[in-house]
């Protein structure tokens, strides 16, 4: 006789439509995949997890005016965008020098740089800080052309894993490079309410660092810790408590961005390095050599601005820029991380 009793079987779990984590979520985080999911975001206005929109491309490739045979230097590599247009600009001959001080994604982008057919042979990448611009120098010679892009990738903000934005739950890390100095939320710990002020003053012009900073520093002294993006925004909504509540959404969300903002230019060095960058530029570049420069605050800029206005006066640059130069309106609706972008140029001098 046929056994009738079926076997009874499992229903397989729904697992719900909406995946669960940050690598989950984003199909785009393998752009080379998903073509199509990644061409649908970009066209949404927004950027694809794993990806980095280049911005003022046309604006820089404009002015570096790159011929085949030159020598160049991408002093922020990122995802790699601005390099691959300045190497089709070099034709297969002549080389670029790339940096990055970010192992993680400095790593996946020479992989993808190296598919696309630019290897050693034309692209030279170093996990190196702009800071020491002149030690690639020593290696590559002159250049006639520099790039950099300042700030963070929009791989390093949409990793929860990395803290930089206040607006995902992680551990509050903040390093472009994990494996070097200390993390944000080491900084906290040991720092004075004085000087976790100064630094929200000085690198974020941030309107309520006094109250931030005292909340933040009596929190730790309650026993209670910051060690998580969701602490560090906590602090600064239990900080701003006292506005009225129609206001305080908007600039919990701005002082949110602020803080976030001065914590990485501190642990990162950012305006050292900036300074050492602008300092060395006139002793690595080419007689007629062009620089670019894309900021997106005013701290950056009034860095940039003053060196090439000095260097200007001292006969180094030929030419630089009189006035910032912004991305288009049609570029900043495309991709709103554009919007705070300017960008200046200077041509050395030729003796
Ligand atoms: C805005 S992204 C560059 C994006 C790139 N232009 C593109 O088109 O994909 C800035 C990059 O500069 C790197 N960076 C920031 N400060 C640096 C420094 N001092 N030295 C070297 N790289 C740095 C960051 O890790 C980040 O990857």
């Amino acid at each position: 006789m046929e056994n009738q009793e079926k076997k009874h079987k499992r229903r397989v779990r729904y697992s719900g439509a909406y995946p669960k984590s940050y690598k989950e979520k984003y199909k785009e985080l393998n752009p080379e995949k998903y073509a199509d999911t990644v061409s649908r975001v970009i066209q949404k206005g927004s950027t694809p997890a794993g990806m980095h929109i280049s911005i003022c491309v046309s604006e820089i490739l404009e002015f570096l005016q790159i011929k085949p045979g030159q020598t160049g230097l991408d002093a922020t590599l990122g995802y790699g965008g601005h390099t691959q247009e300045m190497l089709k600009c070099l034709d297969s001959r002549g080389h670029l020098y790339a940096l990055d001080v970010d192992p993680i994604e400095s790593a996946k982008t020479k992989e993808r740089l190296e598919k696309l057919g630019f290897g050693e042979d034309i692209l030279s990448i170093r996990l190196q800080n702009f800071a020491d611009i002149d030690r690639v120098s020593e290696e590559a010679g002159l250049f006639d052309f520099v790039l950099a892009d300042l700030g963070v990738s929009s791989m390093q903000i949409d990793n929860p894993d990395r803290g930089f934005s206040y607006k995902t739950e992680g551990p509050l890390d903040l390093r472009m490079n994990p494996e070097k100095g200390i993390s944000a939320a080491e900084r906290l710990r040991n720092i004075t309410q004085e000087e976790l002020q100064g630094m929200l003053l000085e690198n974020a012009d941030e309107p309520y660092a006094g109250e931030i900073s005292r909340e933040a520093v009596s929190r730790l002294k309650r026993g209670k810790t910051i060690d998580t993006t969701g602490d560090l925004r906590q602090v600064v909504e239990d900080a701003l408590a006292f506005l009225p509540a129609a206001e305080r959404r908007e600039t919990v969300k701005k002082s949110c961005q602020r803080t976030f903002q001065a914590l990485r230019i501190d642990v990162n060095n950012e305006f050292e390095a900036l300074y050492s960058f602008m300092e060395k530029l006139p002793g690595i570049l080419a007689p007629n050599g062009r620089v670019a420069i894309l900021t997106f605050h005013s701290g950056e800029d009034r860095i940039v601005k003053k060196s090439f206005k000095q260097f200007y006066k001292e006969g180094l640059y030929r030419e630089i820029s009189n006035e910032v130069i912004r991305p288009s309106a049609e570029e900043c609706s495309r991709n709103s991380r554009a919007r705070s972008t300017k960008m200046r140029w200077a041509i050395r001098a030729e003796g």
